[in-house]
Formats: C-alpha cells, sequence, structure tokens
C-alpha cells in the first residue's frame, strides 16, 4: 500500500489575524481592480482550505490545476488583466479582469465549482460595480448550495454547527487530492486548442530541459552532431498540425474496434514524420514522439469525448486497446518477413525484437505507456524545485524504468540497461538534480554518453509525454 499524501505537509500554520489581514489586502485588491476597471468584470479566485494551514506544495498544485483549467473555461472572453499570488501564506489566490457579463461570468464560475473535480476546494468571487445584478446568489441563478467535504449536506449548516471536526475536513481534502492527482489521476476534457498547446509545450519542455546526459539541450549536442535545440524548436512547431489530427481522430472516432483508430491516425503519422524531416533538413528528431504522443493524444481523445473527463487508467487501456496487434501481428511478421525476403534492413526496433526479443517502443504502447502513471508523473508530482529540476528528476527516473531502443541501439548491447541503473541510482544518491552535486553528475555523464555515443532517445519522449499529461492535469 502506497504512503497517503498529506496536503498540508510542508505548510506553515497562519493566525486568525493572518486570515483577517489578508481579508482586507483582497477587498482593497478588488476595490482597486473594480475602480480601475469600471466596465469589466472582475473575478477573484481563492481556495476554502480548512485549518491554519492554508498553503504548501501541494495546495499549490491543486490551485494551480483548477486556475489553468478556470482560464481555459474564459476563453471566449476578453481577459484585460491577471494576477496570481500562489505562495502567500495565507492561500494561492488569482485575480482576473474579464470582458464580459457580470451573470454569465458568475455562472460560468459556478459551473467550474460544481464541475471540476476538485471544484468544491475552490471559491470563485465574481463582481463588477456597474451591473445591476452584483449581488445574485447560487441560488437565483439555478445552483444549489456548496455542500460540505465530508458529508455532502449544506456546507454553510455543518460549518455553522460545528458537525465535523477539523481531522475529518482535511482528511477530505487530502481524498480529493489523492483521486484527482495520485490514484489515477484525471485528465480535464480540454479543447482542441489547448491540447495542441500542451504537446506542443511539452516537445518544447523536454528540448530546453538541461542537462540531459546524451541528448539535445541548449547547454550541449549530447551525442547528436547532427541536430541542435532550434531544430527540436523547428521539429516541434511542425507538428502542432499533427496532434490537433490525433486528437480529433479520437473525439470523433465510432467504431467497435479501437485497433482502427491506430489506423486511422496512421497516415496523419507518415505525413507527420515528413514534416519533421522537412523541417529538420533531414534528421530524426522526433519519429518516436510521433509514434507514442500521437497514439496517446488520439486516446485521450477517445477517453474525452462527450466532454468527459477520463482517468489515466481509462487512456492507457484505451492506447493499449488501439496497438494490441503490433507485436504478434505487425513486429513478428514483418521481422519474419524481411528476414526471408531479405528485401529490407531491419529498423533498430525491428533487430532488437529479433536478436534480443526486446519489444521497444511497440512494447510500450501496448503495455498502456505504465511507465507514464508509476514513475513519470509520480515524480513530477513528488519532486520540488524549478521546472527543469523536478522535469530532470522525472526524466533520469524514467531512463531507468524502460528498455530504450535508442540507447540499445547506440549502445549494441542490452546489457546498457543495467549500466544505466547504476547511473540513475547513483543521481539519486547525490539528491538528484535539486544538489549541485547531482547536477554536476548529470554534466559528467553528459561526457560519458558523448564518448560513447550513447543517448536516450525513449526516455526522452517518455518525458515529453508526461509533460503533456503533467501539463493537462495541472502539475507543469
Ligand atoms: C513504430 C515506429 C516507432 C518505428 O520504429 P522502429 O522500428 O524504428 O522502433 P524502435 O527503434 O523501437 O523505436 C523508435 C523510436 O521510439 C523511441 N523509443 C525507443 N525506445 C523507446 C521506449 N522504450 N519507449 C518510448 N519510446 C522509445 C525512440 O525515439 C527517439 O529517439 C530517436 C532519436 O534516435 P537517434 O538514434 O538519434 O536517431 P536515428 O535517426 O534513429 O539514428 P542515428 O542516425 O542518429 O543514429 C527520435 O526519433 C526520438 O523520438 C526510437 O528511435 C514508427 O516510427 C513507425 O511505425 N513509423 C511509421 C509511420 C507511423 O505509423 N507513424 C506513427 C503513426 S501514429
Ligand atoms: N532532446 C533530444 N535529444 C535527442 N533525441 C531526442 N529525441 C527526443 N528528444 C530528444
Amino acid at each position: 500500500m502506497s504512503e497517503r499524501v498529506d496536503v498540508f505537509k510542508n505548510g506553515r500554520a497562519v493566525s486568525l489575524e493572518a486570515v483577517l489581514e489578508n481579508r482586507e489586502w483582497r477587498v482593497a485588491k478588488q476595490e482597486k481592480l473594480e475602480a480601475t476597471f469600471k466596465e469589466e468584470t472582475v473575478v477573484a479566485v481563492k481556495l476554502n482550505m480548512p485549518g491554519a494551514i492554508k498553503n504548501s506544495p501541494a495546495i499549490q498544485q491543486l490551485f494551480q490545476a483548477g486556475w489553468q483549467l478556470f482560464l481555459a473555461e474564459l476563453s471566449t472572453w476578453e481577459i484585460r488583466h491577471l494576477e496570481v499570488f500562489s505562495k502567500r501564506p495565507t492561500g494561492p489566490e488569482g485575480f482576473l479582469v474579464v470582458t464580459g457579463d457580470l451573470t454569465a461570468i458568475k455562472k460560468k464560475a459556478i459551473a467550474f465549482e460544481e464541475q471540476f473535480f476538485m471544484g468544491r476546494l475552490f471559491d470563485i468571487d465574481t463582481m463588477a460595480k456597474t451591473a445591476p445584478d452584483y449581488q445574485l446568489s447560487r441560488r437565483e441563478l439555478g445552483f444549489a448550495p456548496r455542500t460540505c467535504l465530508v458529508c455532502d449536506d449544506d456546507a454553510k449548516a455543518c460549518a455553522k454547527a460545528r458537525r465535523h471536526d477539523l481531522a475529518a475536513v482535511q482528511e477530505a481534502v487530502n481524498r480529493i487530492y489523492e483521486e484527482y492527482f495520485v490514484i489515477d489521476p484525471v485528465i480535464p476534457a480540454w479543447n482542441e486548442e489547448m491540447v495542441k498547446k500542451a504537446a506542443t509545450f511539452a516537445c518544447l519542455a523536454e528540448a530546453v530541459t538541461a542537462p540531459k546526459p546524451g541528448l539535445v539541450d541548449p547547454l550541449s549536442t549530447g551525442a547528436h552532431a547532427d541536430m541542435d535545440v532550434y531544430d527540436f524548436i523547428d521539429s516541434s512547431l511542425a507538428l502542432e498540425n499533427y496532434f490537433g489530427l490525433c486528437l480529433d481522430a479520437g473525439r470523433h472516432f465510432r467504431g467497435s474496434q479501437l485497433s482502427h483508430l491506430l489506423t486511422a491516425i496512421r497516415p496523419s503519422g507518415r505525413r507527420a514524420e515528413e514534416l519533421m524531416y522537412l523541417a529538420t533538413n533531414g534528421v530524426n528528431t522526433h519519429k518516436g514522439t510521433i509514434f507514442t504522443l500521437g497514439i496517446l493524444i488520439a486516446a485521450y481523445g477517445y477517453a474525452s469525448r462527450n466532454q468527459q473527463s477520463p482517468s489515466l487508467s481509462f487512456v492507457q487501456s484505451v492506447v493499449s486497446q488501439m496497438t494490441s496487434q503490433l507485436l504478434d501481428d505487425e513486429l513478428a511478421k514483418t521481422v519474419a518477413q524481411a528476414d526471408s525476403q531479405g528485401n529490407r534492413a531491419l529498423t533498430a526496433g525491428e533487430q532488437q525484437y529479433r536478436d534480443f526479443q526486446l519489444t521497444g517502443v511497440r512494447g510500450e504502447v501496448v503495455n498502456g505507456l505504465q511507465p507514464l502513471a508509476t514513475v513519470g508523473l509520480k515524480t513530477l508530482r513528488e519532486s520540488r524545485g524549478s521546472r527543469n529540476e523536478r522535469l530532470l528528476n522525472t526524466f533520469m527516473a524514467l531512463s531507468g524504468s524502460i528498455v530504450d531502443s535508442t540507447l540499445v541501439k547506440r549502445a549494441g548491447d542490452p546489457k546498457v540497461t543495467a549500466e544505466l541503473a547504476d547511473w540513475v541510482a547513483q543521481f539519486n544518491r547525490l539528491g538528484g538534480a535539486n544538489t549541485e552535486a547531482g547536477m554536476r553528475y548529470l554534466k559528467e555523464l553528459d561526457q560519458t554518453f558523448v564518448a560513447r555515443n550513447l543517448s536516450m532517445g525513449g526516455a526522452a519522449d517518455y518525458l515529453v509525454l508526461t509533460a503533456f499529461l503533467g501539463r493537462l492535469t495541472g502539475l507543469l
């Protein structure tokens, strides 16, 4: 049984005076915004956190997840002004000024509080000095009163009667966090624009994360003489449209056999490979990414059709069903045919299947990209520090949990995977990317990788997939 999450861990208790002073600060801020933007709607977003601890790394994560989603919900309106204070001891807060009708925005805010998985922890106030319906209540807008986190009765009644002790209410918060981020992450149903942006962000975030041993980043081109970080920028931008096509294929798929969804996206995948080569002047930057991220996006599209927010395990099962025929029906047959007819050179993945029974990237998708949940998102969520440090820790954890066909190809021997496990263990012993020693070690490893012409293209791709889901769930 894994360790229970305590959202309040590493948080600092604040006094009642501090909370009251913060309320005055908030009111002053709101009034100033209302006075500056007289014709607009001011929106104030904060969390309902029971007890004296109002902020912590986990509380910031859950605020960020909701804040991003709420911003996307408002995308039909013009946002004139935005301020976020995620580190206030009294809890993260954000303010927006939106050009739009107060009632419509208020309804959107209430719908968000009702529908977003962690929406019950959010408290969104909307105000517009000049609007006639300034004081409209939830009930007048057709919504039920807010419910208690513990028993689902009217929250105000429970609070007034002090029906539950603090430990029970904090436990309810922990449970909501765990259900959203930990047990089986929930992925909101984002629109196409956001998904495309998240995918492109993920490709770029992987490319700029540094130092990654053997790989291309802004500090080094690693063991890749034929490309640099700008090729990755060009390549990432060239793929944006493809990501949208994969999502669309998933969202509109009506067949009963999910392997047909893979068939449906394959022509777009081949075209995306061509576009990648055009963008990079013939260099393979993202062939693996095109394959795995394309499949993941199509599976997510399918799982989130009808505006449902799927769990990660459901998306993974779709990935697995889409690709179930790739090993026995495709890889085994292709290798056997190529061997008997000798009419084409085998790819690295095919050779490794023939010589070492390694299933490479195909095996990863057939198994539903398992390390995403067990290693990628887990490490990203648990890691602290800058985004670069968190992504480096995630990258190293991922590299130690897969058999990377690029690494095996470059080493010419699958035993390199055991060597890599030792390097990852040493990195962890040094405290990972959050310590100077850990960062120094990554640079030393880069030199070893360059000297031996090693590269971890598969782990880089897993980092892209993790960053993509991290973006969709609010971890990045
Ligand atoms: C099914 C295909 C992926 C074809 O694959 P292939 O038989 O070549 O399969 P693999 O070798 O198994 O893997 C291909 C790429 O997948 C990445 N990868 C490797 N291991 C894993 C893993 N365990 N988990 C996830 N991903 C993995 C890796 O891609 C990255 O590395 C590439 C850079 O490598 P590098 O050595 O620098 O470059 P090369 O050009 O190969 O060699 P050099 O000249 O430099 O030495 C880069 O692509 C990264 O993304 C593996 O390389 C698939 O391509 C396919 O079927 N394509 C046909 C069209 C299609 O259907 N497209 C997809 C539709 S959805
Ligand atoms: N940063 C990177 N360097 C080299 N190969 C990669 N494949 C995916 N990302 C990569």
